[in-house]
């Protein structure tokens, strides 16, 4: 059997279906292309009987996007064929994916149809849809609440039609992976002709378990996994593509010579496309691309780490397209070890006095607040080492905005910098621009901003907004973040944040040369 896993991308096709996910042409053309330079090589681009714009996004990805197989799903039945057909036309390589369901329960209420009909689709519709690819996938619908002779019955006829992918769905994300990992081998020892198909899987995630039985399937035989880009898709979603791709290789010793064609480092760019495509996030705690995916807060971890990374790191994050290295946080958790790091890091000479009374002062802080960011420790630092002040440079006193559906946003604030009271007026794209702009002109400064971006923490209208923002000052780069029931508050907060680090690390940044000047560094 070959070793090769092929990777059938169907995040534009079953991960549209979530709830929330649903993307325009445009958006899916730019995904396809992320996905082509990812290596998937399938890519399930929609279901183009669904609708014109489902069609127009399969289309243009079959016309445009290069590499992978271009697919579209049909239900089987010839109209949907044909539609999938000339939707998927222009593409080099192209495949057709028809289905019905073969469980009792999908026959008897959905399609209200006699085992021995279902079986004549079948046949009708892969033949139908050979006559427009030699690359035919036929999924049996509730494959794992099937009646076993029926399924092997049902595989056989798609077999014998011209199906050359056989797909095993667990659509309802029933099965459990030893016994879905049986399934694949009985199919494999009692239909005939399988050999001379992929066999593919298709799982989804009611009961967390989409990985793991995609992987177990794929130890007994199964050589195609159906996934997607952060496992999104229908209810619970889908078997997540990177988790798949990364246990794959990681786990060479137990998984052999299997290999995939992915290239992992496009993996978490991949993922914070589709985000940003669809205004979603990834939970932190996401295996491979989520924020603390390689993230250590914990003293006993970090200091593991620090001394050797394998101690708690199974793959690397640059790997995956991390775009940064491991992160070592410092928080409630931690230990000396980190800390010492972090020191190191900024270029501090610290006594073993200093060490521990910084670290006090940490627990203390991690202790009030929820989370201690990277910009909490440094200015920590700036305090303790370069008696900086801790009072923050930039205080606003008040800001005002008018916007309206006819009206130029415009915003006046007045704000002290370093005690010292400055106003500012300034109109804007948008409140928040209009906001942003006067407090630039007040303090008579032109920051870069490179990143903005805000979410609601609840889901209601009076939610909490949570604004982040980075931008750079002078050539120094600084982050801020901004929490409050209004947006422009939120972003206000986020700016002037984000500027008063920028300022106070500029001031870091000048004492410590004029120190090393006067030698005593
Ligand atoms: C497990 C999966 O994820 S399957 C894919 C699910 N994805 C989608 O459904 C998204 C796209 N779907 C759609 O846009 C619409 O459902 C359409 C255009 C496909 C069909 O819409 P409608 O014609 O209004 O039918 P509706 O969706 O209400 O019902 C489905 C019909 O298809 C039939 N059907 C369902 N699956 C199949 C199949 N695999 N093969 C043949 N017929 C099927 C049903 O029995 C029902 O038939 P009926 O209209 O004769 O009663
Ligand atoms: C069409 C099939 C593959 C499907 O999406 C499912 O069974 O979940």
């Amino acid at each position: 059997m070959d070793d090769r896993v092929y990777i059938f991308d169907t995040t534009l096709r079953d991960g549209e279906q979530a709830p929330g996910f649903s993307m325009t042409t445009e958006e899916k053309l730019q995904m396809a292309m992320q996905l082509a330079r990812l290596g998937v090589d399938i890519i399930e681009a929609g279901f183009a009987i669904a609708s014109q714009g489902d069609f127009e996004a399969i289309n243009r990805i079959a016309k445009e996007v290069k590499g992978p197989v271009i697919c579209s799903l049909a239900r089987a039945r010839e109209e949907d064929i044909e539609v999938a057909a000339k939707a998927i036309e222009p593409a080099e390589r192209k495949r057709i994916h028809t289905f019905i369901a073969t469980s009792e329960i999908h026959m008897k209420y959905k399609l209200r149809m006699e085992p021995y009909e279902v079986l004549e689709r079948i046949r009708r519709a892969v033949s139908y849809a050979r006559n427009f690819t030699d690359d035919v996938e036929f999924s049996c619908e509730d494959a794992t609440r099937s009646q076993r002779d029926f399924l092997y019955k049902a595989i056989e006829e798609a077999i014998k039609a011209g199906a050359t992918v056989i797909n095993i769905p667990d659509t309802v994300g029933y099965a459990v992976p030893e016994e879905f990992g049986k399934l694949i081998e009985d199919i494999i020892n009692n239909v005939p002709n399988i050999d001379k198909v992929i066999i593919s899987v298709h799982c989804h995630d009611d009961l967390g378990l989409a990985v793991a039985n995609s992987l177990t399937a794929v130890k007994h035989g199964a050589r195609q996994v159906e996934c997607t880009i952060n496992g999104i898709g229908e209810r619970a979603g889908n078997a997540a593509l990177e988790e798949i791709v990364m246990a794959l290789r990681v786990r060479r010793d137990y998984f052999g010579e299997l290999f995939t064609g992915v290239d992992t480092k496009e993996l978490y760019k991949t993922s914070r496309l589709l985000c940003r495509i669809t205004g979603s996030f990834v939970p932190p705690n996401k295996a491979i691309v989520g924020d603390n995916a390689f993230a250590h807060e914990s003293g006993i971890h970090q200091h593991g780490v620090l001394s050797h990374r394998l101690t708690y790191e199974i793959m690397n994050p640059e790997d995956v397209g991390f775009p940064v290295s491991r992160r070592i946080v410092l928080g409630k958790h931690s230990g000396r070890h980190a800390l010492k790091q972090k020191l190191e890091e900024y270029g501090i000479q610290y006594s073993e006095d200093d060490l521990n009374r910084i670290y006090e002062r940490l627990k203390a802080l991690a202790d009030k607040k929820k989370e201690v960011y990277d910009e909490d420790i440094e200015a920590l630092i700036y305090q303790e080492f370069m008696k900086l002040s801790e009072e923050e440079p930039i205080k606003v006193q008040h800001f005002q905005v008018q916007s309206g559906d006819n009206i130029m946003p415009t915003a006046t604030v007045k704000l002290y910098f370093k005690g010292e009271e400055k106003t500012g007026t300034s109109t804007g794209n948008g409140p928040v621009d209009a906001t942003i702009k006067a407090i630039q002109k007040a303090l008579g400064i032109d920051a870069n901003l490179l990143d903005y971006s805000i979410k609601a923490l609840t889901p209601n209208t009076d939610a909490q907004a949570e604004a982040r923002v980075v931008l750079e000052l002078d050539g120094v780069r600084a982050s801020g973040r901004g929490v409050d029931t209004d947006i422009i508050k939120a972003s206000v907060n986020a700016f002037v944040d984000a500027l008063n680090r920028a300022i106070m690390r500029k001031e870091y940044i000048l004492q410590k040369s004029q120190i090393r000047e006067e030698g005593t560094i």
